[in-house]
């Protein structure tokens, strides 16, 4: 368990963690979720050691290491841009923390084969990091953090550099790695389908403080501000409250609470059809509602540009109020 306390981080004027409280559970996978600048890094790098808080502690497995150095901290870190010693192989580069540690050869061997398995590099024992590509390139660094058997993996931004697909597949990875290895693993992203998509419970920052934590689903079902909820997924405006698009029901005749609205645009995405709609009420210039229905009901209401329909956010979700 990785407790984080109170913790205050000021860089001269700059107030960049805001008494920050964390708890973070064993073997679980805990996203950081933020916007650039709320503080993400600062607090993964308060956690490893590399930063000092300006108050507050940090609490590992029951022990207070504040004050410890990172080395001394039992963690290994992975970041975006991995640096590689580009003139030793794979193997000397994963096998580094073991022989500074000065574990005997065959166990180093040994366990270095075994992690190059596990991350999916068997075979590029000999090779040069100059050889692997961006990907392989994050996993042979996240086979180096796991050599020393860390007791917490922090990893940030780890596949912030590679481009969309690759990051897709490295996240289904890592989700598969952590089921396997089980390490205590926090994960830095601003990229709300990564958090969703691999970790076990997300903390959303803003402005140097934790906005909400928990599991993704209950994040994203009951946000706790507007903040949270609009970070977490797409949403429309209704009324003066959020709603996510596709809890918007529509129809052709007005009911109870329904806002009437004109059809501007309707985009066919495969399974999904976006419906851009106008409110009656909207002022001038007003960006278009955005409502997600699929495709069976927008053949049902046979919806074109121009049409007039009535669009409401669920019963018992009056716009205006988000679930606390
Ligand atoms: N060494 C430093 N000196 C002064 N200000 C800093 C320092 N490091 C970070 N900051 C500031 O603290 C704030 C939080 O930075 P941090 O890197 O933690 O944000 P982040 O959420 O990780 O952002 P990003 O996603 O852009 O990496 C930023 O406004 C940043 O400019």
């Amino acid at each position: 368990m990785i407790t984080v306390e109170s913790v205050d981080k000021h860089y001269e004027d700059f107030h960049a963690l805001r008494g920050v409280d964390l708890e973070i559970a064993s073997g679980s996978l805990t996203a950081l979720l933020g916007p650039s600048g709320s503080g993400k890094s600062t607090l993964l790098r308060v956690i490893a050691g590399l930063e000092v808080p300006s108050s507050g502690r940090v609490i590992l497995d029951g022990e207070d290491v504040t004050n410890l150095a990172p080395q001394q901290r039992g963690i290994g870190f992975v970041f975006q841009h991995y640096a590689a010693f580009e003139h030793m192989s794979v193997r000397d580069n994963v096998a580094f923390g073991l022989k500074i540690r000065r574990r005997p050869k065959a166990e180093v061997k040994e366990k270095v084969d075994e992690l190059l398995r596990v991350v999916g590099l068997d075979g590029y024992q000999q090779r040069y990091p100059s050889q692997l590509s961006g990907g392989q390139r994050q996993r042979m660094a996240l086979a180096r953090a796991l050599a020393i058997e860390p007791a917490v993996l922090l990893l940030d931004e780890p596949f912030g550099a590679l481009d969309a697909k690759v990051r897709a597949e490295l996240r289904t990875w890592l989700r598969r790695l952590h089921d396997e290895v089980h390490v205590t693993t926090v994960l830095v992203t601003h990229d709300q389908e990564e958090a969703l998509d691999v970790a076990d419970t997300i903390a959303v920052m803003d402005a140097g403080q934790i906005a909400q934590a928990g599991r993704p689903r209950d994040l994203y079902d009951a946000p706790a501000s507007e903040f949270v909820m609009s970070f977490l997924g797409p949403v429309a405006r209704l009324g003066g409250g959020l709603v996510r698009p596709h809890d918007l029901d529509l129809s052709l005749e007005h009911r109870e609470g329904a806002t009437e609205a004109q059809v501007q645009r309707v985009v066919h995405l495969g399974f999904e059809v976006r419906v851009e709609l106008l409110p009656a009420d909207a002022p001038a210039g007003a960006e278009p509602v955005v409502a997600q229905i699929t495709r069976a009901e927008a053949e049902t209401l046979e919806l074109q540009a121009g049409d007039i329909v009535w669009v409401r956010a669920p019963l018992g979700q009056v716009p205006g109020v988000v679930a606390a």
